[in-house]
């Protein structure tokens, strides 16, 4: 515990009482976390395995275990359990799933699989698709509120509410029927489960005898019951959140989770970080004067020993490719007189849209960058077929994933021998893949249509044979001999417009195969454990971007993300981008309680800034195909004028002159600064 300050000792010395620390960003409280895992391990003998720790995302879980790991130097942290919720929750459903009803091998649908299944439901069931408009939001939240459909239709007032929670009732059938879950039935499932079963969840809280969550603000119900769940009577926990930092309302988070935990636990110790060990003086007194505008649930003051900095930068630009110009061109100009290196420097922005001319702008001056958060691998239709394979291949009940890839490549099954198969299935009560191995369906089908249907059956048969059989490198085997026997890199050649859209399908494909290869050599160095195709497919549908380039992220590049994606993260040098009015605040928070949470959102992307932060906002930019005139955000005028340094003014729009002036001056900074070293 060498260097924590009082308070964070406190914290860390707690054990025999659940404590909440509560404190504003940068205070050192993810820090707490790691250090009281290694706490508990050392000086009281905790098993590391008895450890539960949930993160907000999979990258800062490999974070904190690293430096868990690092702490304890030759102590064991093997079998440490740090996860998000999400994947918490995956692993109390990987071993409950009997209990809850499903088959071992049971698949996870993420959000777009989850709009296809609703989507075919409305069509099947003649719904008009106006009148759900919006209900894949309902159902989340249903289930974020551990609602049954039953009681969503309980509460239905009118034909329209009722006509959604009763597609929320098709929706949860349809889910069982593919023996699969979605992304809030992982946490959902678990809290019902533990509701149902005493048993189980005197098991699990067994199990887990220290609990420790990071980022609590953004909990959502369903999650603050299983953390209430696990915890039982015994109370060992201890939670880190700073209500000023809550940015998941519109996801169902409930900052008041803060304010419950003292109603349920009311030995509960409440414990206050002050000092700031991030940001210069500049920096967090922006940060604290801009938050100071929201109301508080608790107090808090921030101060940091850290100096007073430099002053914040705003810097106006003429538009939008002038603002990403404009950044690039002051990284290059920073890196050089500070030799700074690229991971140094983050580039943040309200929504994912912002990075396109930012990217490009680095591309074209070859600074290699990273983005995290952003358009999902997964997305990609390429990356979806060869998931879509492989899950149906580990969960042959997975109709979905049967519905995708019958066809792709191309097998000529056409529609109406489809709904006959599915007609016959459903009769029987049994998925595609198992109709495709029925003797029934010679009855029904023409005997073309039958030899297709039939050797497709068998093929998947005999690819679920396999896959069952191979464990470790023979999955890596398995899965590059899939794809090639499907000749699936032909497909795309044939159904992909460009040459080069064509070769970079077929780099993802390659990249999805690198990086089983990745877990499975990983699984086998760290744990020693030989990878089933079944956890390798679970484990990568619930990752995102952000885990898959976190070998990149070693590497040396600038970081690109969402303000949503910064949080927990901190960089030396920091450019806040958009700050404009209707971006950020973004258009649809313009008002009382969005705003506060717009306002939060410029909280959390300031504090990330170590030494400096940089602002920047377009007088005009293209939207919809047309110009529109931007004004700075209402934020840049909540911070103290003081600290600022505008650099052009607001609602001026910067000459061609200007411009050329102010590049010309870039050069000529660059070339006396080269000309000197
Ligand atoms: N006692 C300390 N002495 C020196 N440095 C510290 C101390 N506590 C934390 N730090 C450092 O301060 C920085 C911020 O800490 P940390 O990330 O834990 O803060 P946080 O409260 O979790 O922030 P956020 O709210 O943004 O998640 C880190 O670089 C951390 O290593
Ligand atoms: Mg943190």
């Amino acid at each position: 515990m060498h260097g924590l300050n009082e308070r964070q000792r406190q914290a860390v010395l707690h054990v025999d009482t659940p404590t909440l620390v509560l404190a504003g960003a940068g205070s050192g409280k993810t820090r707490v976390i790691t250090e009281k895992i290694a706490y508990l391990i050392r000086k009281h003998d905790y098993k590391p395995h008895t450890i539960y720790a949930v993160t907000f995302t999979n990258k800062s879980a490999k974070e904190m275990k690293e430096r868990v790991t690092k702490l304890l130097k030759d102590d064991n942290a093997k079998g440490l359990n740090v996860s998000t919720f999400h994947n918490l929750g995956l692993n109390i459903i990987r071993r409950e799933y009997a209990a809850l009803g499903y088959k071992a091998n049971f698949s996870i649908m993420d959000a777009t699989d989850a709009a296809q299944i609703i989507k075919e439901l409305m069509h099947k069931q003649n719904v008009d698709p106006e009148i759900v408009d919006g209900v894949q939001w309902d159902i989340s939240n249903w289930k974020n509120a551990y609602l049954s459909p039953q009681q969503a239709l309980e509460m239905a007032q009118d034909e329209m509410q009722q006509a959604r929670a009763l597609l929320f009732q098709a929706y949860e059938k349809q889910l069982k029927a593919y023996n699969a879950v979605d992304f809030d039935d992982l946490i959902g499932l678990p809290v019902r489960l533990f509701k149902e079963q005493p048993r189980i969840l005197d098991k699990w809280q067994n199990r887990v005898r220290y609990l420790l969550v990071d980022e609590y603000q953004d909990t959502n119900a369903a999650q603050y019951e299983l953390v209430k769940q696990l915890v039982g009577v015994q109370a060992r926990f201890t939670v880190v959140g700073d209500d000023d930092q809550s940015i998941y309302a519109w996801r169902g988070a409930q900052p008041e989770n803060l304010a419950m935990l003292k109603q349920d636990f009311p030995a509960l110790e409440l414990i206050k970080l002050e000092q700031n060990y991030r940001s210069s003086n500049r920096i967090l007194q922006s940060a604290n004067h801009l938050i100071a505008n929201n109301p508080h649930v608790f107090e808090k003051s921030l101060w940091s020993d850290m100096g007073m900095g430099d002053h914040l930068r705003v810097i106006a630009c003429a538009n939008e490719n002038q603002e990403a110009e404009r950044v690039v061109s002051e990284i290059i100009l920073h890196k050089f007189k500070h030799r700074g290196k690229n991971r140094d420097y983050a580039i943040l922005y309200r929504g994912n849209h912002q990075a396109r001319l930012i990217e490009r702008a680095l591309r074209e001056n070859n600074l290699p960058y990273v983005i995290s958060g952003g358009k999902s691998f997964f997305d990609h239709a390429e990356i979806k077929d060869v998931m879509s394979y492989l899950k149906l291949i580990v969960n042959p009940d997975d109709d979905a994933a049967f519905l995708r890839v019958v066809n792709t490549p191309r097998r000529e099954i056409g529609a109406s021998t489809l709904e006959k198969l599915a007609t016959y299935a459903t009769h029987r009560g049994i998925s595609l893949f198992d109709a495709t191995q029925e003797f029934g369906i010679t009855n029904i089908l023409s005997d073309k249509a039958l030899r297709r249907v039939q050797l497709f059956g068998e093929n998947l048969l005999k690819w679920a044979q396999q896959a069952e059989a191979a464990q470790g490198e023979e999955v890596t085997h398995f899965v590059r001999g899939l794809i090639e026997e499907i000749d699936y890199d032909n497909w795309l050649h044939e159904t992909t417009n460009s040459p080069k859209a064509t070769e970079r399908r077929i780099n993802n494909v390659r990249d999805l195969t690198l990086w089983i290869e990745r877990i499975i050599n990983k699984a086998q160095q760290e744990d020693g454990e030989e990878k089933k195709l079944a956890s390798i497919v679970a484990h990568m549908t619930l990752m995102d971007m952000m885990e898959r380039n976190e070998s990149d992220q070693e590497h040396d590049m600038i970081s690109l993300m969402t303000l949503h994606a910064s949080k927990g993260l901190e960089f030396p040098f920091v450019f806040l981008i958009g700050m404009e009015e209707e971006l950020l605040p973004h258009k649809q928070n313009l008002e009382s309680p969005g705003l506060e949470e717009e306002r939060r959102l410029a909280y959390v992307g300031i504090t990330r800034a170590k030494h400096t932060l940089t602002m920047t906002y377009a007088s005009k930019r293209r939207k919809y195909g047309e110009d529109m005139i931007c004004e700075p955000s209402r934020f840049l005028y909540e911070l103290p004028e003081e600290l600022l340094h505008w650099e052009g003014k607001p609602g001026v729009v910067v000459s061609q002159e200007e411009k050329l002036k102010h590049g010309n001056e870039n050069l000529a900074n660059l070339r006396s600064m080269l000309s000197g070293s």
